[in-house]
């Protein structure tokens, strides 16, 4: 049946409010409008920004469809949009490349002006949404919510993949890969033989070790309160775990101690400010480099002691692994596809879409790295 200019009546998880159950509600979904791309998903994870979402610690705005690493089929597209068609596999991303805005026309500037994340509307870029329930008005999550069958995703904010691509899978390529795996060998491009450090041994973080180890680190230490994490951690290549709540020491000291000056590379995979300082403290005072990939609470600030800062060590922050993403993310899946990146053990749970609740249960009792659900 062709829905194109059509009204899509479809399922979705809904988050009526923070800290509320999802509930799987009808939702119609609007055509495309100008600019814009309707997809139909074929899997999406779920992420650690939709838990802070979810948890009301990053302000947007209720009801919302939440979700953002999603993979689909494009179903139709709206007028003037010209690189992606009906049919046509795609990855939604956060972070859209508009290819005209200062970031984007700079040669290493990824964090486009036309992001929904700092701070997020909820809505399309015409200020409006493509979403109802019961009559209500259900906002976006960074322009891409994808716990639902249909989504509508600005055209800038869509990235074409290789046909070959495995649609059950490669949803991890619009978040957690590039997220990851970028901020060590893009970001921060560790160098081999290098000592890091990694908080949070989650998605994010084990996609890091996977770029810290292809890389060639000599040494990986990686950092988690869930102690359940350190076995499929020890797999990926680290060679150092450490429990914070363990040690009698503030966990930077240890791992100053452990590596006798601190490390080369610190990542900070978690999102608390806590273990942003504690990664800052754990580098080399003169040549350590410190990348903040967790996205920290709304509101929240961060406390340095400032005479330390002279010292030459480096803080960094990185969104997607600073790549421009519609360009660079369809070639990692193509590199996936030559067997270059393995990013099949950063998926330790499938689970259809009707099971969501289940899925986030899973999550919320720390036992899986990505839980990918299937539509
Ligand atoms: N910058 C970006 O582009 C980007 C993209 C995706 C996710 N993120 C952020 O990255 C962070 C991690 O996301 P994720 O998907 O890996 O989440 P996750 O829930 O899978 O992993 C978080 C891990 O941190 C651990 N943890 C919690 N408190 C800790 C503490 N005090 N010390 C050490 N470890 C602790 C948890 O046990 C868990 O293993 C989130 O803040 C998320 O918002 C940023
Ligand atoms: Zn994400
Ligand atoms: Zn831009």
């Amino acid at each position: 049946m062709d829905t194109s200019g059509k009204t899509i009546t479809c399922q979705a998880a809904i988050a009526w409010a923070a800290n509320s159950p999802l509930s799987l509600e009808e939702v119609h979904v609007d055509p495309p409008k100008a600019g814009e791309v309707r997809i139909k998903l074929t899997s999406s994870g779920i992420c650690g920004t939709d838990n802070h979402v979810l948890k009301g610690e990053v302000e947007v705005k209720f009801p919302l469809i939440p979700g953002h690493e999603g993979a689909g089929i494009v179903e139709s597209v709206g007028e003037g949009v010209s690189t992606v068609k009906p049919g046509d596999k795609v990855l939604t991303i956060v972070i859209p490349q508009c290819r005209e805005c200062s970031s984007c026309l700079h040669p290493r500037g990824n964090f486009c002006k036309k992001q929904d994340v700092l701070p997020t509307s909820g809505l399309m870029m015409d200020g409006t949404s493509r979403f109802t329930c019961k009559g209500k008005r259900i906002y976006h999550s960074f322009r891409t919510s994808t716990f639902t069958e249909y989504t509508v995703v600005p055209e800038i904010g869509v990235a074409k993949i290789d046909d070959e691509a495995p649609m059950d899978k490669v949803c991890v390529m619009s978040c957690e890969v590039p997220t990851g795996y970028g901020a060590a060998v893009h970001s921060t491009k560790v160098t081999p033989g290098s000592t890091c450090v990694i908080y949070g041994l989650g998605g994010i973080g084990s996609a890091v070790v996977i770029g810290c180890k292809a890389s060639g680190a000599s040494r990986i230490i990686g950092v988690d309160i869930n102690e359940e994490k350190f076995p499929r951690a020890k797999a990926l290549g680290v060679t150092d775990c450490i429990n914070p709540r363990k040690l009698k020491m503030p966990v930077q000291d240890a791992v100053v101690e452990m590596t006798g000056f601190g490390v080369d590379f610190a990542f900070e995979a978690v999102g608390r400010p806590e273990t942003m300082v504690a990664a800052w403290n754990s580098c080399h005072v003169s040549y350590g480099v410190c990348v903040i990939i967790g996205l920290a609470p709304t509101n929240s600030y961060l406390s340095l002691e400032a005479p330390e800062i002279i010292t030459g060590r480096i803080m960094k922050g990185a969104c997607l692994g600073d790549y421009k993403t519609r360009d660079d993310i369809p070639q990692l899946v193509t590199d996936y596809l030559k067997n270059k990146i393995n990013i099949d053990p950063l998926i330790t749970h499938q689970l259809p879409f009707n099971q969501i609740h289940k899925a986030m249960d899973l999550y919320n009792a720390g036992k899986v790295i990505r839980c990918v659900l299937l539509f």
